[in-house]
């Protein structure tokens, strides 16, 4: 196992032969539930009695969540590579479709939490979508783990929020320790954004 503790697995994304532990049967529900929580906050112009039973409410949960604090390694949110997303919140959530040794496609919905102005998805998120997909199909297919040493975007057109939308990403090269990977997310056949990036494999030692 590499020294980031980030099994990479030998199988491709959609089956990726890495064993599911933490959060049992329930976590993706949970998570998507925490989309939405976060999607209609957005949406919201809640009056002040509703302000505070929220903040009532999240002030409970925190108190109650702090007695399952973890380390890193244990923790679920994040890395459960079952799920649509991988069980997260962080970055939109990405429903891989088809996978093989060198590419990835499949589904993206920008949520209201996502948004920038306009109805456009905000430009930091779009990136955040690319490195989440790229990186990880960096690390499957027996690959070991590598990082993020650039990752370029163009904005091509608006991206909605709220469109299902379609993303590809694919390996361009492979030179020794250089991943070279390209990526692109459509509305139809509009492309939206499209991105390259170099993932670099991690040497003995590296975090
Ligand atoms: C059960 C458990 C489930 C767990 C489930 C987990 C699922 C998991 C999914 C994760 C999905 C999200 C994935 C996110 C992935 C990140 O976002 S990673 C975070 C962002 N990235 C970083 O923090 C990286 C910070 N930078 C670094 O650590 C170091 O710079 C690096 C990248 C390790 C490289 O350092 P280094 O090893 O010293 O490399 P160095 O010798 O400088 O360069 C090697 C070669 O690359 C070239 N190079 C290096 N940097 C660059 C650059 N920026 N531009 C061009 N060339 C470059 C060099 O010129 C050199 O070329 P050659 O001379 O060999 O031809």
């Amino acid at each position: 196992m590499p020294r980031t503790g980030l099994p990479s697995g030998s199988g491709t994304w959609l089956d990726p032969d890495i064993p599911v532990t933490g959060g049992g049967p329930g976590y993706g529900a949970v998570v998507e539930s925490l989309r939405d929580l976060l999607d209609g906050f957005a949406a919201a112009s809640p009056d002040e009695e509703t302000v505070r039973a929220l903040a009532d409410a999240f002030a409970a949960w925190s108190k109650r969540l702090e007695r399952h604090r973890v380390g890193e390694r244990q923790q679920v949110f994040g890395r459960r590579r079952d799920l649509h997303g991988r069980g997260q919140v962080m970055a939109p959530k990405f429903a891989a479709e088809e996978s093989d040794e060198r590419s990835v496609k499949g589904t993206v919905t920008f949520g209201r939490y996502f948004l920038g102005g306009n109805g456009a998805v905000h430009g930091g998120a779009i990136p955040l979508l690319f490195d989440e997909v790229m990186g990880r199909l960096s690390n499957t297919a027996g690959r070991s783990q590598s990082r993020t040493a650039f990752l370029h975007t163009d904005f091509r057109s608006v991206t909605p929020v709220g469109v299902p939308l379609s993303v590809r990403a694919w390996f361009e090269s492979e030179e020794g320790r250089k991943r070279f990977i390209r990526a692109e997310i459509r509305d139809g056949d509009t492309l939206c954004a499209e991105s390259h990036g170099l993932f670099l494999a991690l040497l003995p030692g590296q975090p």
